[in-house]
């Protein structure tokens, strides 16, 4: 067992801020020291409820590996809190951040939880059913091993929120928007604002003149067109079901399937909703795999299925990117990120090479070479639509919010 931290008394770290992440089959932590953004401790729970469910912290150099078989999110929650506090003093914890997917139209900024707001989060489920009910699970667990202190809800809609209504509204009654909020608010906000900032500042404009294409590829997948500093527009609706294919999630559909499925199965409609949830996607196509890295072996070693749920993820991520062109009239760059963005070369010059017709062509060699390590071009120097590859950091983005909220003059 490492040595406790005690920074707080040392005077070196003052500003600790614990980030949590409690995503649909997994928990991400982070303890970040603020203003400095310095990562103190990274932790993460992977296949909750699964089998091979494992836990891991890294912390002031050391680690941790645990195997928690079958640990569901509450297991997971308390054993990550524990081992956690039997490193980091956490008193020196100033504040926790919490990544809230689905913030509809009642959440446009970082806000402060108290028991109102979390019953409010807590009623978006329905919006979000993999997101939000875990997101309220770790809210609860953190405020009972960290009371007193602030703990802020960050949302992945936020970023999103002030799309143009030609990109936000569906052509249905517009009495369904006023009366029960049927519109598109798009997801992974954070995500999407964070590396187009850096993208700009690696394009060396200024990120309000920008206009961009940001690819956000994880468990969950969206597209967002960025202009001027803003989202315009977005792959992911109502919620976060629609638009690319995703490693579970369907992406489109025609809407009349629910209709169909259901006359033709026999299956009510939350079930149909939970298949196009759960067991579609990458999943659902190869019959294999959420995870594309697994499809990719696959598919290299000849299973058809699995080639071709990576075709069509790659297809329909081309075409979506085209379809958010139009939101920008002009495209500085297109940046993957995500798992997949980061990782996947494969995945990228797929997709890129069905972008011909913007003039974008990748450097084969800077392709293989970026990933989580290197953010950058992956394109020749000079070329007219350059393409991007950067890490994401959606706890050091959402430490920077809650750092804003809780020293407000800095
Ligand atoms: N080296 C890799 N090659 C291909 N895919 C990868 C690689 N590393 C991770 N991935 C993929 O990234 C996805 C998970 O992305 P991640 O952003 O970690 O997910 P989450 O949405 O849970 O945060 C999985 O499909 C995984 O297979
Ligand atoms: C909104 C969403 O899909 O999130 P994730 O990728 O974490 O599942
Ligand atoms: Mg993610």
């Amino acid at each position: 067992m490492a040595q406790q931290i005690h920074y707080g008394s040392s005077g070196v770290f003052t500003s600790m801020i614990l980030i949590i992440n409690s995503g649909s089959s997994s928990i991400k932590m982070a303890v970040i020291d603020m203003p400095s953004e310095s990562l103190l401790a990274e932790g993460m729970a992977e296949r909750l409820g699964e089998p091979g469910t494992s836990l891991s912290w890294h912390v002031a150099g050391d680690t941790e590996r645990l195997s928690l078989p079958g640990a569901d999110h509450h297991v997971a929650m308390e054993q990550m809190l524990a081992s956690l506090f039997g490193r980091i003093d956490k008193t020196n914890i100033l504040a926790v951040g919490h990544r809230v997917v689905h913030g509809a139209e009642r959440f446009i900024a970082p806000t402060p939880l108290n028991d109102a707001v979390i019953a409010e989060i807590e009623a978006l489920s329905h919006l979000a059913p993999l997101h939000n009910p875990a997101n309220v699970l770790g809210i609860r667990a953190a405020r009972e091993h960290l009371p007193g202190i602030a703990h802020v809800a960050v949302f992945d809609t936020a970023f999103h929120h002030a799309m143009p209504r030609r990109a936000s509204l569906y052509a249905v009654p517009y009495h369904w928007y006023i009366e029960y909020g049927v519109r598109r608010y798009g997801f992974h906000g954070t995500s999407h604002h964070y590396v187009a900032r850096e993208a700009a500042s690696l394009l060396g404009r200024e990120f309000a003149d920008c206009r961009l294409l940001t690819a956000h590829l994880g468990n969950g997948c969206s597209a967002a067109a960025i202009a001027d500093g803003v989202s315009v527009d977005t792959t992911m609706g109502m919620t976060p079901l629609e638009g690319l294919v995703m490693g579970t999630r369907s992406g489109d559909v025609d809407p009349g399937l629910h209709d169909f499925i259901a006359r033709a199965s026999g299956k009510s409609l939350a079930e149909i909703t939970d298949v196009l949830n759960r067991q579609s996607g990458l999943l659902g196509l190869s019959g294999r795999s959420n995870d594309m890295r697994t499809l990719l072996e696959a598919a290299e070693a000849g299973d058809e299925m699995a080639a071709l749920a990576v075709d069509i993820f790659c297809y329909r991520l081309a075409k979506s990117l085209a379809g958010l062109a139009v939101a920008l009239g002009r495209v500085d760059a297109i940046v993957f990120t995500g798992g997949i963005g980061e990782h996947a070369s494969e995945i990228r010059a797929k997709t890129v090479q069905q972008l011909t017709m913007f003039g974008v062509a990748l450097d084969t060699e800077r392709n293989e070479l970026h990933g989580r390590q290197s953010n950058g071009f992956i394109t020749m120097s000079g070329a007219t639509l350059p393409v991007l590859v950067i890490a994401t950091n959606e706890e050091a983005m959402i430490a920077r919010y809650v750092y804003g909220v809780i020293c407000p003059e800095e």
